[in-house]
């Protein structure tokens, strides 16, 4: 790897985030001083997927904290913040946490929040681990052939990933032929990112057309399905990018195990059900334009949901680093 650092990280005082909307064409890293730049690089993608934004969260409460004197100005910032994103559930989870600590001053809020960080990383490898070993129960074949979607990896994360931390783990134990990895449209999160962490690793793969997925699964190309997940419904239903139910309908059809990948904290213990979890919608323009160039027809409207929700009854397994959840 080029850089072994975290995705999201406490530097001097500020919040470092790799940029994520830079890669793979440059590797850099952004410096986030206030509330509002995080709010903003939240809204952009420069960080993004669900465990990375619990870091986000529970870090730009402690920059809060040490923003105002007053605790009622720090909250009404921890709320602005933990509502930038809608879906993920862990982005308003770091920010209660961190803010559990407000009473005991802002080290002990930036505390909180370095343990969250901590944590995830070591949760996101005992997960994988517990993925890597159902899936070598279920799938037969060696090397296997894992698909995925979006980016669940070190970048979706505080570090490590989930649905790739599964790969890291095959990869290591020679059990892994190739990922596929779909692109992921509209933003591309398969093709810039997860690409580019399978390169750095050294890990064999193809970037597919979302489209081409249930065509690969038909002509026998993939022995499992792994993805990362936003927000578990108690009852095991999931929500994850736009594209995952589609997956998971057409692994279905050609009988191939599912399988969720995800820290406890993306569970939501108030939520019996996926019906009803806010889904994101987004800007038209990253369905009317690529690179600032129309596709579309001027006045086009559009649907663009950033997340959908997979019902249990299509899931093999959601694993936490508790293990398994076979709804
Ligand atoms: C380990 S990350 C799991 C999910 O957060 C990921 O698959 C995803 O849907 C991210 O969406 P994004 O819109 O890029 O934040």
């Amino acid at each position: 790897m080029e850089d072994v650092r975290r995705t999201i990280d406490w530097v001097n005082g500020a919040i470092e985030i790799i940029d994520q909307v830079a890669l793979p064409g440059e590797y850099r890293t952004l410096r986030l001083t206030t509330v509002d730049e995080l709010i903003d690089a939240i809204r952009r993608l420069a960080v993004r997927g669900a465990p990375a934004l619990g870091g986000a969260g529970a870090l730009g409460t402690a920059l809060a904290a040490f923003a105002h004197d007053d605790p009622a100005a720090v909250r009404a910032d921890a709320e602005r913040l933990a509502n930038a994103r809608p879906t993920a559930v862990n982005l308003s989870w770091g920010v209660s946490r961190a803010l559990s600590r407000l009473g005991d001053g802002p080290d002990a809020v930036l505390a909180e929040a370095l343990a969250l960080l901590d944590e995830d990383e070591r949760l996101n490898q005992e997960a994988s681990a517990r993925a890597a070993e159902l899936i070598l129960e279920r799938c037969p074949r060696r090397p296997l052939r894992l698909l995925t979607h979006c980016n669940a990896g070190r970048l979706a994360t505080v570090g490590w990933g989930t649905a790739l931390g599964v790969v890291w783990h095959l990869h290591a134990a020679g059990h892994l032929e190739h990922v596929l990895a779909d692109e992921t449209r509209p933003l591309l999160q398969g093709a810039r990112l997860t690409a580019w962490e399978l390169a750095e690793a050294g890990v064999p793969y193809r970037v597919l057309p979302d489209s081409a997925a249930a065509a690969a699964m038909a002509r026998g190309m993939v022995d499992c399905v792994v993805v990362g997940a936003d927000r578990i419904a108690v009852n095991g239903d999931v929500a994850n990018k736009i594209g995952t139910y589609g997956l998971a309908l057409a692994a279905a059809r050609h009988g191939l195990p599912f399988v969720v990948v995800a820290p406890s904290s993306t569970v939501d213990p108030e939520l019996e059900s996926g019906e009803s979890i806010v889904i994101e919608e987004r800007a038209l323009e990253e369905i009317t334009t690529i690179s600032g160039i129309p596709v579309a027809p001027p006045g086009t409207k559009v649907f663009n949901p950033a997340f959908d929700v997979t019902p249990a009854e299509l899931i093999t397994a959601v694993v936490t680093e508790k293990g398994p959840l076979v709804p």
